[in-house]
């Protein structure tokens, strides 16, 4: 939970911009007085935070009360996003980036001695599920991170930078792969004689009955153990996707993620 009287900026209110107002709201993570939203468009979540109390565009002598820093716009216009803030903004504000591939190094250029947090959330944090990897060289700046996220996600602390693209992979990246294989499923039910919304519906049905096992908290072998029934149709179909190539091509989306964070840092 969030404590702090300062408020927190968000800079950028696209898709994670907004799931994550619209999580913090939701869960009451943060009072929308403690928001400043900086967004060059009017975004529905942040007219939503406005109505509630949130500061939308305030004049830039505002930003100097702030806490932290959330960076949620793309890694290609953080610099020109941030440079007319930067001076702005209180010497011990945490910088807390969402951004893939952008290095704390990278941060600190523009930032300077600021502290550095990154973040890999998903944008389950709308509804306060997601999952956000954590790393940071700063006790106060990962402490400041927990506050906002452990309301929101399954916080997973990280404790080398390096591994955050391999975290933006498998779960900022993960949902839509994942989502993208249910939609290959109901493709595959097609085939198999079902009519599109059928098979649409049963897709996704699946992939929510996946989730909420996921829930439990059970290890997934074991989930995966109480649906195949010996000899039965899952363990068919589980040898049929192995061989498929279902490691492989969980390999290869996983690679190009990282291949291009690392991309994207440069
Ligand atoms: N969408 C996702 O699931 C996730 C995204 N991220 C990271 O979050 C960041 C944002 O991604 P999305 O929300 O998907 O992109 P997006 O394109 O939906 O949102 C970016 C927002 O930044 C705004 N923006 C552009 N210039 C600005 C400026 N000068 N000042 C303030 N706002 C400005 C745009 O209006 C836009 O609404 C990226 O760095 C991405 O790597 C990380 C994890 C998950
Ligand atoms: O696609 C992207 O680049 C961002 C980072 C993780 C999820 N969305």
């Amino acid at each position: 939970m969030y404590t702090s009287d300062r408020p927190v900026i968000l800079l950028g209110c696209g898709r994670l911009g907004s799931a994550l107002l619209e999580g913090w709201l939701a869960t009451g993570t943060l009072a929308a007085e403690r928001l400043i939203v900086l967004t060059p468009s009017n975004k529905t979540a942040a007219e939503a935070a406005r109505e509630r109390g949130a500061r939308i565009n305030p004049p830039e002598a505002v930003l100097a009360e702030a806490a932290s820093l959330i960076l949620a716009v793309k890694p290609g216009v953080w610099r020109e996003a941030s440079g007319p803030i930067a001076a702005a903004l209180a010497e011990d504000v945490t910088i807390v980036s969402l951004m893939a591939g952008v290095g704390a190094h990278s941060l600190s250029s523009v930032f300077g001695k600021r502290p550095v947090v990154r973040v890999m959330p998903t944008t389950a944090v709308a509804q306060g599920r997601g999952v956000a990897a954590v790393w940071s060289n700063h006790d106060n700046a990962r402490a400041a991170a927990h506050a906002l996220f452990d309301p929101v996600a399954d916080t997973v602390d990280l404790t080398d930078e390096g591994l955050i693209d391999a975290a933006t992979a498998v779960a900022g990246s993960a949902p839509a792969f994942i989502h993208a294989y249910v939609e290959a499923l109901a493709r595959a039910g097609q085939a198999a004689g079902l009519d599109a919304e059928a098979a649409s519906r049963l897709a996704r049905g699946a992939l929510r009955s996946a989730g909420a096992g996921a829930e439990t908290g059970a290890p997934l072998s074991d989930l995966i153990a109480r649906i195949a029934s010996p000899g039965g149709t899952t363990e068919a179909g589980l040898k049929a996707q192995a061989e498929a190539g279902l490691d492989a091509t969980a390999m290869a989306a996983v690679q190009a993620a990282v291949a291009r964070a690392k991309a994207l840092g440069n």
